[in-house]
């Protein structure tokens, strides 16, 4: 794929729009600090001391959801984190937005209100249409260039991520940048020794279509979560069934045809657990070794200690290791022993490693493990899914498509 221009090729002194993705956890009405907030301000950061004018987008949440808030906590969190004061206006491109956009001196930051608070925003529409809106024709006119930053949203067809590009001279912001990078490594750069990929989470349709897109370029999946559980099944095992219906009935239903497969066509290529983990009748962590399991009487919350110990060398002995999805309920420290020990694991080699999803770097900073002792660790879930399985991210491809456009 040809590139698009990042933030080393914006001209000087320019009036700059700016697409981040703050959207955050909610929590009675509190917006939660994390890692979108940090990362973010390293973007609105350079900006701002490069001396453009900033106004920046953002959606929060959903219309009809809790968490689709105003935008105003958001302005506070990020200032502290970018060490830049940021204005906010309780507007999207009314009045009040534009005049306040007018108003920006050079090295000004502005959040505009929630992007979603727009009807022109949500619908899944074609760039084109977008670029016709009112939101997109009223406010594109104001600024030279529109950045953006949001990689994880980038697989969405909104107003603010694709309808900008085609009106404005457009570039990646570093979150962009870094995520795009990083993401997109398994898919396209070669490495010199064995990749590994460990796949876990609740998700077993998100894990199936990553081993499937991925078959030729893994050497090795590491199995563990509910979805280690349905290959387990898939691999003879009375476990992946019965006690949490919600969890494994339904996936097995959707996938059981596709786990066999997989689990057939590539058994070599696929480590299962040797053990699992449970809570017994005291309350404390058990672990049984898969061969001794003759039923199903309880939920299995994460691989066992054996499991780990098997998983270690293969880490070990890996030039590039991708993480989507945790092996356990890690929240519950008592399951946190699979998740941890991989990420360990990775985290004591020199390998090129990422972990993405939401959750499963989470388990990064409750632990103490430093994200300094990865290679990237992704702010991104459905867009990080998409990259890993090849999948093309809409915005991406505008910002490429502006690059193309303005060197022709
Ligand atoms: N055996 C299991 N049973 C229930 N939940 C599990 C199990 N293993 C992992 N999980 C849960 O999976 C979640 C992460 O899954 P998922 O959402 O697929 O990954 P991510 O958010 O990292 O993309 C964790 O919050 C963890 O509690
Ligand atoms: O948080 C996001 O995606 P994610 O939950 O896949 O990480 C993005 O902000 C996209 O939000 P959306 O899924 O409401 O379109």
């Amino acid at each position: 794929m040809s590139s698009f221009r990042t933030l080393d090729d914006l001209p000087a002194e320019q009036r700059v729009l700016v697409r981040l993705d703050l959207n955050s956890p909610v929590e009675d009405g509190v917006v939660q600090d994390n890692r979108r907030f940090s990362r973010h301000a390293e973007t609105v950061a350079e900006l701002a001391e490069s001396g453009h004018r900033v106004a920046l987008m953002a959606h929060q949440g959903r219309p009809g959801r809790d968490t689709f808030v105003s935008l105003e906590q958001h302005a506070d969190i990020l200032a502290e984190h970018a060490g830049v004061d940021v204005d906010f206006v309780a507007d999207t491109f009314g009045d009040d937005a534009l005049a306040a956009v007018r108003d920006l001196d050079a090295g000004d930051v502005l959040l505009l209100e929630n992007t979603r608070m727009t009807d022109d925003e949500l619908p899944e529409k074609a760039p084109e249409e977008h670029a016709a809106s009112d939101f997109v024709q009223t406010l594109a006119p104001e600024f030279d260039a529109y950045v953006n930053d949001a990689y994880s949203a980038a697989h969405r067809k909104h107003a603010s991520l694709v309808g900008f590009p085609l009106k404005l001279p457009s570039y990646a912001g570093r979150v962009m940048e870094t995520e795009y990078e990083a993401n997109t490594a398994i898919a396209e750069r070669e490495f010199d020794g064995d990749v590994t990929m460990v796949v876990g989470g609740t998700k077993a349709t998100d894990v199936i279509g990553v081993m499937e897109a991925l078959d030729e370029k893994v050497d090795q999946f590491l199995l563990g979560g509910v979805a280690g559980e349905l290959f387990l099944r898939a691999a003879g095992y009375p476990v992946g069934e019965d006690v949490d219906t919600e969890l494994f009935d339904e996936q097995w239903s959707a996938n059981e045809e596709t786990i066999r497969s997989v689990l057939e066509e590539r058994r070599d290529q696929v480590t299962l657990a040797s053990d699992l983990a449970y809570e017994d009748a005291d309350g404390e962590r058990g672990e049984v070794a898969v061969e001794d399991i003759v039923e199903k009487t309880q939920s299995f919350l994460d691989v066992g200690s054996d499991t780990v110990a098997d998983y270690e060398p293969v880490i070990r002995d890996s030039e590039a290791v991708f993480v989507k999805g945790a092996l356990g309920v890690f929240e519950d420290e008592r399951f946190s022993v699979g998740t941890v020990g991989v990420l360990e694991a990775i985290a004591d080699t020199d390998c090129f490693s990422v972990v993405g999803g939401g959750d499963t770097s989470r388990a990064i900073t409750m632990y103490g493990m430093s994200e300094d002792d990865f290679s990237h660790v992704s702010i991104a879930g459905g867009a990080y899914i998409r990259a890993l399985t090849g999948e093309p991210l809409p915005a991406v491809e505008l910002l490429v498509q502006s690059a193309a456009e303005d060197a022709a």
